[in-house]
């Protein structure tokens, strides 16, 4: 694709070393070492408790200890708590190996400590690449960028992320993709990062069907967790719209699932925006093999078996009146100006899981 003769763009790189491939963990005490770290607090779900031991064992003497009390969203208590353990365990680095909720912690001890964060990422959320963190007090999750909660390594071995349940791979997969897609149209898009969202989308729409048909498949896994990569790049460099502005309202305020959220909305986010943003919607079918971006999609995701309607996600069809009013609360960039009735209607049609309009 040509540069437009209009196009003038600020782009500036987020550092960040990345170790990609199968079996790339072995790497992990050269890469501690390089980043000085002599007690490493690693990080954890307690569901990935096994996981954390397998890192704690590889860095030996350097581990000053596990935290396994990750979860979803950042609650205050834990990102406390976990601050407390990292300070008292004289912690000089955080090592976290999980998928977004893990990276999210991380995040929540490096805001105040600086702590430099190793991540080893087991989904494909994306969070190792940027520098975005959220955290959740009293039922409201706050978002911010912060140069310091970037991780500073991260370590992609796809073979960890050879036990994530099939479903979830692919709720996750089209998580990144969605990060990819509104990279696209993003007020601050730029071509670098458009090249990397066309690549992720194309990546990630071939290595997800592979998965579903193999799911252990380490070229599969590969495929999709280099998608990932390429999606959570564009997602830390340039800002989200209307589809990440749904799917914090829908997942801060009814607590519904993060990546299963993100696949129901997408296809309807990219087809409110499509008349205003036709060669975004272009580049996403083009990566998709496809003619039109949000069907392509919607197609995808039903093809992969994904959850397609918020009914099934568990959300009240009488709340779609106030998830309405709150996403319209704060102004945001997105290329189509936000119409009340044209949300609604959004939301009315992936409530009932129907294609997009
Ligand atoms: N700040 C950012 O840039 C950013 C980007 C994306 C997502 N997020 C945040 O991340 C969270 C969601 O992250 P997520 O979707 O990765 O889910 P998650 O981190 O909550 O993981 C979901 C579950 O899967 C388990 N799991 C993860 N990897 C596994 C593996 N390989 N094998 C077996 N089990 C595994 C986890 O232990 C957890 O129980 C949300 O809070 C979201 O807001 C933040
Ligand atoms: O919740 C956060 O930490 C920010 C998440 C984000 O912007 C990406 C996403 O919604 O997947």
């Amino acid at each position: 694709m040509s540069l437009p003769a209009h196009n003038s763009f600020t782009y500036t790189s987020s550092a960040a070393r990345v170790i990609f491939g199968a079996g790339s963990l072995q790497h992990l005490v050269r890469e501690t070492d390089l980043l000085g770290a002599r007690r490493a607090l690693v990080l954890c779900t307690p569901g990935q408790r096994a996981e954390a031991e397998r890192v704690a064992a590889l860095i030996g003497e350097r581990c000053a200890g596990i935290f396994d009390q990750a979860v979803m969203h950042v609650p205050i208590e834990t990102a406390r708590h976990a601050r407390e353990v990292a300070r008292e365990l004289g912690a000089d680095c955080a090592i976290a190996i999980g998928g977004g909720s893990t990276m999210g912690l991380g995040k929540a001890i490096a805001l105040e400590s600086e702590l430099p964060i190793l991540a080893i990422p087991t989904t494909y959320a994306g969070s190792e690449m940027t520098p975005i963190y959220g955290i959740t007090e009293a039922g409201l999750k706050k978002t911010g960028r912060d140069a310091r909660v970037l991780p500073r390594t991260v370590i992609y071995d796809p073979e960890l992320s050879a036990g994530l349940p099939l479903k979830l791979s692919v709720t996750s997969g089209i998580n990144a993709m969605a990060h990819a897609a509104e990279g696209l149209y993003a007020p601050d898009a730029n071509p670098i990062m458009s090249l990397l969202a066309e690549e992720g989308l194309r990546a990630l729409a071939e290595g997800l069907p592979q998965l579903v048909a193999r799911s252990a498949d380490l070229a599969a896994r590969s495929q999709c967790l280099y998608g990932a990569w390429l999606c959570g790049t564009v997602l830390g460099n340039v800002g989200m719209s209307l589809h990440h502005k749904l799917c914090h309202t829908l997942g801060g305020s009814y607590n519904l699932p993060h990546a299963e959220t993100h696949t129901v909305i997408l296809p309807h986010a990219l087809a409110y925006n499509a008349p205003a943003a036709p060669e975004a919607m272009q580049r996403i079918a083009r990566a998709l093999g496809t003619d039109d971006a949000a069907q392509g999609v919607h197609a995808l995701a039903a093809r992969l078996q994904a959850p397609l309607s918020l009914r099934e996600l568990g959300m009240p069809h009488e709340e779609l009146d106030r998830c309405t009013d709150i996403a319209l609360q704060n102004a945001y960039a997105n290329p189509r100006p936000l119409e009340r009735t044209a949300l609604r209607a959004l939301l009315e049609n992936a409530w009932q899981g129907r294609a997009p309009e």
